[in-house]
């Protein structure tokens, strides 16, 4: 998928976290949003993502040419962020059941090949409240993996995970990098995007 930022700007309050950002995503590439903490990462992963809007300015986006309703646009998009809340209530099994009863799996891929794929088979019947930090992110990181999407939005995602866990997530995103999806990593660790990124969108370019 295509995603075009045209003059972006974010403020909350009086402050002005980012402004007049113009960036054109490319399909199938992969991108680092970088820049230190509070630099607005997080904030436009998820004015893509749709969660926010911006203050200012807009956002195409266009899928095999065709531009995407905005209606539509979260069919497309798939984001692990630690905004986002995984249901508690919820076993690993109910969770991966609700989740794909909304959104398709990826092509080859089954709920029992997702709990494999994220180490976490033995966990099936277990409550997310029970859960670890680290299998709570890998939980979040394989619902984008493993959810068909266009563009895939990543938000600092190796925190709480172990040297395995890492591992894993790199594993993962080689993977997906076969497929034509558009990656987008925020982070402030290189080993999270360094392999994988030729592109780099420095948040503090957008500052004032
Ligand atoms: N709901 C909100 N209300 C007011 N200010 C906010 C809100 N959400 C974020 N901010 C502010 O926006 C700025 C950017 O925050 P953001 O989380 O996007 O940065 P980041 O680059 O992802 O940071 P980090 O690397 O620490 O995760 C910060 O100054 C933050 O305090």
């Amino acid at each position: 998928m295509e995603v075009s930022l045209q003059n972006l700007a974010k403020r909350y309050n009086k402050e002005w976290i980012f402004k007049d950002l113009n960036y054109e995503l490319k399909a199938g590439e992969s991108y680092a949003l970088v820049g230190s903490n509070g630099s607005g990462k997080s904030t436009l992963l998820q004015i893509i993502s749709g969660y926010h809007l911006p203050s200012a300015g807009h956002i195409t986006y266009i899928n095999q040419g065709k531009q995407v309703p905005p209606e539509e646009v979260f069919q497309y998009i798939s984001i692990a962020t630690p905004y986002m809340e995984l249901i508690e209530e919820f076993t690993l099994k109910e969770h991966l059941d609700f989740h794909f009863k909304f959104r398709k799996i990826r092509e080859g891929y089954t709920i029992d090949r997702v709990m494999e794929s994220c180490l976490l088979s033995n966990a099936r019947d277990k409550y997310i409240k029970n859960f670890s930090s680290g299998m709570k992110q890998r939980l979040k990181l394989a619902l984008s993996f493993y959810t068909q999407s266009e563009l895939v939005l990543l938000d600092e995602p190796t925190s709480n995970l172990d040297n395995q866990g890492t591992k894993w997530y790199q594993e993962r995103v080689r993977e997906l990098k076969k497929t034509n999806a558009t990656i987008l990593i925020a982070s402030n660790q290189d080993y999270e995007y360094e392999e994988f990124c030729t592109e780099y969108i420095d948040m503090l370019k957008f500052k004032n």
